[in-house]
């Protein structure tokens, strides 16, 4: 092991009762400009699920399947919703941790999957004052076998459940969260994705034709963000005669509200409206590849300063 006390393991967070659900929207947008119509939309999505996201459960998945038999302490804040990073900061500050490494729920680097995971982490430092820990992010790992093999292992069962006559011809269409193209013209984001997904298609084999298309956009419609959305891409899919496809979320590391509710409740109404048989692959979760690959990266040599991207 390396010089650190303890792995903390920093998420999005999500709300897990309906009177959650807004103030959870307000932390997630706060200075940002999202309309008010589009946060009353996502506010019906979590609704829908009884106001629960399925990301904190994930995530307590993920540290009870890394903490096995690891020999660090793990701790676990979320920079929108409970448990904060202040909180946990606080606690791991009280139980005497100096220098403990991050494991950031974020496989790809923008402003929005970077930067604000690492700021979140230095203004929770600040309000903890002098007595906080040292948090030492580990490097990423869009491109790690660990998460290439766990996303291929997910795509390969997703086309197994598909119809027998569909598989051979099942298009690969992997997804990630839309962001603006402004945005996307200052960091790696795209270009990240671009490498996994070719990784990961390679892992899967077959010379399988793919695609990599966006969900979930936000933001006010004037607003230029990453295209095409996946339900366009379906639609133009169908349209050129395609007939089977897995639906693939790389760009997430669980199958949180983004995934079951934009992909297993919207994409795959969609496909069946058009007729095309639909698979959606599961995301890395607690696919033990991935698994593994948390713990190989918290024993590593310590990475170099992160160098994310401003907005
Ligand atoms: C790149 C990216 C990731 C992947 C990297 C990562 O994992 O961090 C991601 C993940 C997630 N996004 C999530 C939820 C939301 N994202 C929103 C809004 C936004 N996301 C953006 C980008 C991303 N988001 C952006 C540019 C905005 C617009 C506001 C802004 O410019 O900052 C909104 C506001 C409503 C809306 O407009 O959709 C919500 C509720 C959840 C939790 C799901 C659950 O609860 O299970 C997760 C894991
Ligand atoms: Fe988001």
């Amino acid at each position: 092991m390396t010089s650190y006390d303890a792995l903390l393991v920093v998420s999005f967070g999500g709300p897990e009762k309906p009177d959650d659900v807004l103030p959870f929207l307000e932390n997630v947008t706060r200075g940002r400009n999202v309309p008010r119509e589009r946060l009353l939309e996502v506010a019906e999505h979590y609704h829908r699920f009884g106001g629960v996201s399925p990301i904190n459960a994930q995530n307590r998945e993920l540290i009870a399947a890394v903490g096995e038999g690891f020999g660090l302490p793990i701790y676990w804040g979320n920079r929108n919703w409970h448990p904060l990073l202040e909180d946990t900061l606080r606690q791991m500050a009280a139980d005497g941790v100096r220098r403990a490494a991050a494991f950031i729920t974020a496989a790809y680097c923008s402003w929005s999957s970077c930067r604000q995971y690492l700021d979140a982490i230095e203004a929770a430092r600040a309000a903890v004052g002098p007595g906080a820990p040292e948090i030492v992010p580990l490097r990423h790992y869009h491109d790690h076998p660990g998460f290439v093999e766990a996303n291929a292992d997910r795509v390969r069962d997703a086309l197994a459940s598909l119809p027998e006559d569909a598989r051979g011809e099942a298009r690969l269409v992997f997804t990630a969260h839309s962001i603006p193209v402004s945005m996307a013209g200052k960091s790696p984001y795209e270009a990240q994705l671009r490498e996994t997904a070719a990784l990961v298609a390679a892992a899967v084999g077959g010379d399988r034709p793919y695609d990599l298309v966006w969900q979930s956009r936000s933001g006010p419609p004037h607003i230029p963000w990453l295209e095409p959305d996946v339900l366009d891409h379906l639609e133009a899919l169908h349209a050129a005669g395609t007939r089977a496809v897995v639906v693939a979320p790389i760009g997430f590391v669980s199958d949180h509200m983004e995934v079951v509710y934009d992909l297993d409740e919207e994409a795959a109404a969609l496909a069946a409206k058009l007729g095309m048989a639909f698979a959606r692959a599961g995301t890395a979760g607690t696919h033990p590849a991935f698994v593994r690959m948390v713990r190989d990266l918290a024993a590593e040599p310590e990475p170099a300063p992160h160098a994310a991207p401003a907005e």
